[in-house]
């Protein structure tokens, strides 16, 4: 069973300025359960990898399957929950009015609104705020609060787009190590897009290396590293080798572009 299955996927948008060749013969399986990230410069399809699979963009070219159906399937089905870079909450709604919107849009119960929210909001350690609005809470914990949005349908995927890449450092590493823990806890597969090396290497099963337009794949790393991961496993050896192996990667989709 693959979770995600992109076999020589292409996509060439058609705009004013001329044909944008964003996707080139990507092809990428995604077991259950596993932290993918995608990782590479600005501009190489990252992005419009992750909406194909959300059923947003439509490939020209190639085959995409998400939980064995068509990504429209997939969506209709709700296979997956998406983060965005912004937390996009809504000022006017509490937190645990904003999280359980997209349970009121899919027409759930008042009664399991409220104990769906309350059970994502104890996952990422919101549940003391619920009542409070947006403009309370710190970046972090914005971005927290829309991962529970995320998770409020108990999807199997969660495709995240730069969610933490407007966080200062330590707010960061913070919330990467809570990632994983709620990763453990909830099993989920996860999409995960990023511009960090170190970001990609601790948090990840998978590292998929993308150059520059079109944008293709020019390494997959399975990573070697366990699955509990400290912090400080970012000093050890094993995790700089597999940074150098990223950061080559990366290097070499430059040149050849
Ligand atoms: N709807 C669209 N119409 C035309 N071109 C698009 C569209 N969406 C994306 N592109 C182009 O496709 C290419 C890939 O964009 P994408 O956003 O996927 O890159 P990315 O790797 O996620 O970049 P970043 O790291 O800056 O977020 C870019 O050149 C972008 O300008």
């Amino acid at each position: 069973m693959t979770t995600i299955s992109a076999q020589s996927l292409d996509l060439t948008f058609q705009t004013a300025d001329g044909p944008v060749h964003a996707l080139r013969d990507v092809s990428l399986n995604v077991a259950p359960g596993e932290f993918v990230s995608f990782i590479g410069p600005s501009g190489c399809g990252k992005t419009t990898f992750l909406r194909c699979v959300a059923a947003l963009e439509t490939p020209t070219g190639g085959t995409l399957q998400v939980n064995g159906m068509t990504p429209d399937e997939a969506r209709r089905a709700r296979a997956y929950g998406y983060v965005f870079q912004a937390a996009g909450l809504y000022p006017w709604r509490t937190i645990g009015k904003n999280v359980s919107l997209p349970l009121e849009i899919m027409g759930y119960d008042r009664a399991e609104r409220i104990e769906r929210m309350h059970r994502v909001l104890e996952l990422v350690e919101l549940d003391q705020f619920a009542n409070k609005y947006p403009w309370q809470l710190s970046g972090g914990m914005q971005q927290r609060a829309s991962i529970a949005r995320a998770l409020a349908f108990d999807a199997d995927i969660l495709l995240m787009d730069e969610p933490f890449g407007a966080l200062d450092e330590i707010v960061r590493d913070r919330l990467n190590e809570e990632l994983l823990d709620l990763w453990a806890r909830t099993q989920k597969t996860i999409l995960f897009v990023t511009h960090s090396i170190p970001e990609a290497v601790y948090l990840s099963t998978k590292i998929v290396v993308m150059s520059p337009r079109p944008g293709r794949i020019t390494d997959v790393i399975d990573s070697p590293l366990p699955r509990d991961r400290p912090l400080d496993i970012r000093d050890t050896p094993e995790f700089l080798e597999i940074a150098h192996r990223v950061r080559e990667g990366l290097r070499e989709g430059m040149e050849a572009a």
